[in-house]
């Protein structure tokens, strides 16, 4: 009886031991698997947030090559047939800021753009409204530097610009951002400024029939002037980004831009204002070469271009970078030479083809130096790292 006993209790110890051992095995399993599903969910939801990232720089990319190509072309269209209102050209790079009102109602109506089932209207806060406002107005002044330049020094000068834009974008990104440079990105900007001042060396031969030394180096100046504002201007919009205490989304993007164009456009108005261009728009169009209609055509192209530029160029850096956007700038810019001998029939030199080869590998070598991190950081382990030199605590 005893010893029947003494089998009956160990037997039950038994089953019970191993009733408590399964029991906590399966607690840990559960645990376990809800800690991959939970990891595996934050995984999906990253991996879904980095391709939308990815689909927005893309888009964002297309619309600042267009407004980088298209911008200065258009503009160019104006002086070269007969406009000359300077506070009008730098006027019309921000003016068309109300159709950006188009993709923030869509943002604000699409889910995927925003983080809370109520989206509030309005979402940018005093301190983004007062950073976006500032800089604007240093947009709306290199506005009217870069249409100076432009009036004065027609063909050559864009090129002038972008060269030493890319450099003075990569130094304050340094300074600003603390931007870390690869061997690719330092390859990608020698490039690209070669590139460019490839083509700036035939400035001499660029310099219109009848213009006094005097109005070519006041052009170059101030060429060179907005070279160095817009430089800083991107770097501190990526400053803007990161120091901001609120959440940047595109949706946010977009109302910066509002911001900025608005303050841009109103500095430019005060401007025209001063200097009666609002009087003489109507006698201009009626004394254009094109024709009155297409006068006012050109102005409105202009204004969509420019937007294309800046919508585009703020929303690459808060997708990649600031120094991202400057390369896409200078890359485009032979685009806009080869294009200016297709449009306007001007004279194809070698320099151009040069400069166009030597921007393309620029641009090659850049990609592929991101695309050669971003391998190396999922091989390392972490594959849900965001964009190389993305905004990462934000975005
Ligand atoms: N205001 C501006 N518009 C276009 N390109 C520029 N590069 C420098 N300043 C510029």
């Amino acid at each position: 009886m005893n010893s029947t006993c003494l089998t009956y209790w160990s037997s039950y110890h038994c089953l019970k031991t191993s009733i408590i051992v399964t029991q906590t095995s399966y607690q840990k399993q559960r645990k376990k698997l809800m800690y991959v599903s939970k990891r595996g969910r934050r995984r999906e939801k990253k991996a879904r947030k980095r391709s939308m990232k990815r689909v927005l720089l893309l888009l964002n990319s297309v619309l600042l090559a267009l407004g980088t190509s298209g911008g200065p072309l258009v503009m160019r269209l104006y002086f070269i047939h007969g406009g000359n209102r300077i506070w009008l050209s730098s006027f019309l790079e921000t003016a068309a800021f109300p159709l950006i009102l188009i993709p923030l109602t869509i943002s604000h109506l699409h889910p995927n753009f925003h983080h809370s089932p109520k989206p509030n209207l309005v979402s940018i806060k005093l301190p983004l409204f007062i950073a976006s406002a500032v800089i604007g107005i240093l947009t709306g002044l290199d506005d009217y530097l870069y249409a100076c330049g432009i009036a004065r020094l027609p063909v050559s000068t864009s090129s002038l610009i972008q060269a030493s834009h890319l450099a003075f974008t990569a130094v304050f990104a340094f300074l600003l951002v603390r931007h870390r440079f690869t061997v690719y990105s330092v390859n990608a900007i020698v490039l690209l400024t070669i590139a460019a001042v490839v083509l700036a060396l035939r400035s001499g031969g660029d310099r219109p029939p009848g213009e006094s030394t005097r109005q070519y180096v006041i052009g170059f100046v101030m060429i060179l002037a907005a070279a160095a504002l817009y430089g800083l201007v991107l770097p501190l919009m990526e400053l803007v980004y990161k120091r901001s205490k609120q959440r940047v989304t595109y949706s946010l993007v977009m109302e910066i831009q509002l911001v900025m164009c608005f303050f841009a456009t109103l500095f430019c108005t005060l401007g025209m204002l001063i200097n009666n261009d609002f009087k003489v728009i109507s006698r201009e169009a009626k004394d254009y070469e094109l024709g009155e209609t297409k006068y006012y055509v050109v102005l409105v192209g202009s204004a969509i271009m420019w937007q294309f530029f800046f919508l585009g160029a703020i929303g690459v850096i808060f997708c990649s970078s600031s120094l991202f956007s400057g390369i896409i700038i200078a890359a485009f810019l032979p685009v806009t030479e080869v294009l200016g001998v297709i449009v306007y029939k001007e004279n194809f030199e070698a320099e151009k083809g040069v400069a166009l080869v030597l921007s393309l590998w620029g641009f090659v070598s850049y990609f592929y130096g991101e695309m050669k991190q971003e391998r190396e950081k999922n091989k390392n382990g972490c594959p849900e790292t965001e964009l190389p030199q993305s905004l990462s605590p934000n975005a």
